[in-house]
């Protein structure tokens, strides 16, 4: 049996997409990243964390013949300067302004801790993706902001949606920016099956 970790639409979207079946039960966790914690490690570990204490909830359930695996990710926008900032959901629209303008004109990371979680084994890995953006008029921020598309998505946008017109170009995984990088996914969960079975 396989639980998604999450309470993101996009993540039911793209595993649904690509064609597992699921329930979904989302962890609530504290966030905060640790101290001096590298962008890397925080999404990776906050995804092993969701994971794990999803399984926890329904260790009960977990069975031999059915076994319990948890699925959890977590993305983060990370713009990389003398020491990576790192960019999760704005808590209000001022922020989402702020995030905004820090993305203008350059290219940014984004990262997704992923984490598969059973009875016998933890599985995690990170992907990322670079996301480059155009110079975006301090109007159009305001404008985009005041939709409030911004305020759920990590980095306060959207690629799938409008701000599709600001991002000439990605390197990497689409689906890691929305949220879950689909291939690494499925891989890892076949690692967490059937360690070493290709
Ligand atoms: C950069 C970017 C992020 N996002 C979204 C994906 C995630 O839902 C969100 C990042 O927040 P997360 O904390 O990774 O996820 P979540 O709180 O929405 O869900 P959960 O922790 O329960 O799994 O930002 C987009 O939809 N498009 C984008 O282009």
């Amino acid at each position: 049996m396989l639980i998604l970790a999450s309470a993101s639409p996009r993540r039911r979207e793209l595993l649904t997409q690509a064609g597992l079946t699921f329930e979904v039960q989302a962890a609530d966790l504290d966030e905060t990243p640790l101290p001096d914690e590298a962008a890397a490690a925080y999404v990776q570990r906050l995804a092993v964390e969701k994971a794990q204490a999803v399984h926890k909830l329904n260790a009960h359930r977990d069975t031999p013949e059915d076994p319990l695996i948890v699925l959890a990710a977590d993305t983060t926008v990370v713009v990389i300067a003398e020491t990576d900032r790192i960019l999760g959901k704005p808590a209000h629209a001022a922020e989402a302004e702020e995030m905004l303008t820090l993305l203008s004109g350059r290219t940014h990371a984004v990262m997704t801790g992923v984490a598969a979680v059973t009875s016998q084994r933890v599985c995690s890995d990170v992907e990322i993706t670079q996301v480059t953006f155009n110079l975006i008029k301090p109007d159009e921020i305001a404008a985009y902001v005041a939709t409030g598309h911004p305020l759920d998505k990590a980095g306060a946008y959207g690629i799938q949606g409008y701000a599709a017109r600001w991002i000439p170009r990605i390197e990497g995984d689409y689906y890691n920016v929305v949220g879950l990088p689909i291939a690494r996914v499925v891989a890892l969960l076949a690692e967490a099956i059937a360690p070493g079975v290709k």
